[in-house]
């Protein structure tokens, strides 16, 4: 069991906390969110077990080019953010965030802007935190910054497919896909052009690969705020799909204050290797969870277990 302080708040996160484990196929993470129940959990640890037990495809790539997660902090931090990303050429900035106004985006978004130059891309995500018309309006704002898609802008599928129809800004499905009962209906309602996958909420590398073919429209990997140990199952998925147009948003371990592997999973050139790191002992001792924290996420094992038999 691990528990990490974040360096950043992020998805109103301060602390990570999630379970390592080896099996015959290598090393595994599991780490739903704490607000997550024990039915919603059960794909997350479905793509644990595929890691522990089973493996992923081989790659067809080496590297993956990866963005720059930008969370909702002040303009300075977030062109900071930006010149230390490992050369990445394509930054994802949070916006919509809780308790903020639009300006305060336009402001992070502009020194992001700045920060990366002309030439680099800037995609928006706000997690599903506008209304149709508050995204239309943010959208027709923000767009000056030139945008290469916003990420759920509005939480339902239907006010994805209605704002699809009033900006030119593309749109990309991510809480409407790993949140949703049924991934296909933003095709069915054309309510996206890009499918955001992430593979624990999705259940494992060889279930978001099925969802990628079966979806139709161009892929972005994104992590689950993971370890590397986690991060690697991203890299798997990345590294195996037939097409890989984007940037995926891999590039979160440093979004962690700590990792428990020695060679990290983060990008040199904006790019991340394609490798399965291992715990380093030391590392694994000094991320551990102390007892009553272990106790909770051993007895959380426990319940999602008894969901998935
Ligand atoms: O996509 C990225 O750049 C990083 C990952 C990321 O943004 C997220 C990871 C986990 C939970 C989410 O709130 C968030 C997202 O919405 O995409
Ligand atoms: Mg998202």
């Amino acid at each position: 069991m691990y528990a990490i302080g974040m360096r950043a708040r992020f998805r109103r996160i301060t602390v990570r906390e999630g379970m390592l484990f080896q099996g015959p196929a290598g090393w595994a993470e599991f780490s739903p969110f704490l607000d997550y129940d024990a039915t919603e959990s059960a794909a997350w640890l479905a793509a644990a077990r595929e890691a522990a037990d089973i493996g992923w495809p081989a790659p067809i790539r080496t590297h993956i080019p990866v963005n720059v997660t930008v969370p909702a902090v002040g303009p300075e931090r977030a062109a900071a953010i930006v010149r230390a990303s490992g050369g990445c050429r394509t930054a994802k900035v949070k916006v919509a965030e809780p308790g903020e106004q639009l300006a305060d985006d336009i402001a992070r978004v502009e020194a992001v802007r700045d920060a990366l130059g002309p030439d680099g891309r800037i995609r928006v995500d706000a997690n599903g935190g506008w209304s149709l018309d508050a995204a239309h309006k943010a959208l027709s704002e923000l767009k000056r910054f030139d945008l290469e898609y916003a990420e759920q802008p509005c939480m339902s599928v239907e006010d994805l497919a209605a704002l699809r129809r009033r900006t030119d800004v593309p749109i990309a499905a991510d809480e409407s896909i790993r949140r949703a009962d049924d991934p296909y209906r933003v095709v069915a309602l054309d309510a996206a052009d890009i499918a955001v996958l992430k593979v624990q909420p999705l259940g494992g590398v060889a279930a978001c690969l099925e969802i990628a073919q079966r979806i139709g429209l161009p892929v972005v990997v994104s992590s689950a705020l993971e370890t590397s140990i986690g991060i690697a199952a991203g890299i798997a998925l990345a590294a195996a799909l037939p097409e890989l147009p984007y940037a995926c948003g891999l590039a979160t371990v440093h979004l962690l204050a700590a990792d428990v592997v020695a060679d990290p999973l983060l990008p040199v050139n904006g790019q991340i290797e394609v490798r399965r790191p291992v715990p380093d002992p030391a590392l694994l001792a000094a991320a551990a969870a102390d007892e009553s924290t272990s106790h909770r996420w051993r007895e959380r094992l426990t319940t999602v277990e008894a969901v998935t038999s």
